[in-house]
């Protein structure tokens, strides 16, 4: 049985504790391929990331062929097929954004020098850690031998929490609703699109047939789903990104479903007017291993502006990291 190595960094945070155990036990890759995990921390988090490392021993998962945690870039993702950029500075009181940027750089800037330096040839990166669009593109511009388009920013969380709440409204199921978008940034400006979404063969939009709803209460409650969060549980959403971080390598890899696609942020290829280069959110399909941006969809008024407004936040933050140096 073929054995891919997956990295994950920030493995001893709360996304981590929820994310490995799904990994090994075959929730990303499916049941017919063995993991090799490598964890990677910071120092003063190494032991606990060992901690974790025993747990997963203790579960003797059948697809488990190995665990390493350690503290240097270069050793976790030498060889890595897969690497899950969880670890990030998160935003701490009296930062500003530029500080939080200028964090994140002194992570992502090694990690992504890194991945160019040893991470195997077919090499998927998805980075979670905030602000995840910009985080991966500084990682990205660091890593100048491996193909671009390999470095992707998760709005699976976003995708999956605009499904419940559109199956909610309409009274069916979560596997009914299809062809779902996010665009832009996960952030707060992220455009959650139901105007191409299928349910059982009828058009979401008409039968919400709110304009207003999907204004004043859909958008802001996806957009805002993440501090809400925080709000009620007292700490940023875990488990839940733990498995849209799962969703979407799965996708990647072994591909979405017919008549379906999925939100993932990839380098713009200058689809729908998002200037090229940006690591942007768009609805991509997925097979043998490649993405692909869905082409064609027709943009509305009320979508084009919600599109535009969380793109040009993207570009305020290259420009930012530009700035700075970090890119
Ligand atoms: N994209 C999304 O949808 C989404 C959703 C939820 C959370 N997040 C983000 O994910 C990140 C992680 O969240 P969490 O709740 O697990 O945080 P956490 O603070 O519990 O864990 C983060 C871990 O990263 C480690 N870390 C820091 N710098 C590192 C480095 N250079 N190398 C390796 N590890 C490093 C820390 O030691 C810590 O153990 C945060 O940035 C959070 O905002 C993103
Ligand atoms: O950590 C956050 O700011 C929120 C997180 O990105 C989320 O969407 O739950």
């Amino acid at each position: 049985m073929a054995s891919v190595n997956v990295t994950v960094t920030g493995a001893a945070g709360q996304i981590g504790y929820a994310l490995l155990f799904r990994i090994a036990s075959g929730h990303l890759l499916g049941p017919d391929t063995k993991v090799n995990l490598r964890l990677l921390e910071i120092p003063q988090a190494v032991k606990a990331a060992e901690g974790t490392a025993m747990e997963l021993d203790d579960s003797a998962f059948p697809l488990l062929s190995g665990i390493e945690v350690t503290d240097d870039a270069k050793k976790a993702f030498d060889g890595a097929n897969v690497a899950l950029l969880v670890g990030a500075r998160p935003r701490t009181k009296g930062m500003e954004r530029g500080d939080l940027l200028e964090a994140n750089g002194g992570i992502f800037k090694p990690q992504g020098e890194a991945i160019n330096a040893g991470a195997a040839s077919d090499i998927k990166v998805l980075v979670v850690g905030n602000p995840a669009n910009t985080n991966a593109l500084i990682a990205q511009q660091h890593a100048p031998d491996v193909p671009a388009a390999r470095f992707t920013a998760m709005t699976r969380l976003d995708h999956n929490r605009a499904i419940s709440q559109l199956a909610t409204k309409l009274g069916v199921s979560v596997t009914e609703i299809k062809k779902l978008t996010i665009w832009g940034n996960h952030s707060a400006t992220q455009y959650p699109d139901v105007f191409h979404t299928d349910v059982n063969g009828k058009s979401a939009a008409e039968l919400v047939n709110d304009e207003a709803w999907l204004a004043d209460t859909f958008i802001p409650t996806v957009a805002k789903r993440g501090a809400a969060i925080i709000e009620a549980r007292g700490a940023s959403s875990a488990a839940s990104a733990a498995n849209a971080a799962i969703d979407h390598i799965h996708d990647w890899v072994l591909g979405t479903p017919a008549g379906d696609w999925t939100s993932m942020a990839v380098p713009s290829d200058g689809s729908y007017g998002v200037p090229e280069g940006i690591i942007s959110s768009f609805p991509v399909t997925t097979a043998n291993g490649e993405y692909q941006i869905v082409q064609g969809l027709e943009i509305n008024e009320f979508s084009r502006a919600r599109i535009d407004a969380s793109v040009a936040e993207l570009v305020e933050e290259r420009d930012a990291v530009r700035a700075l140096g970090l890119i």
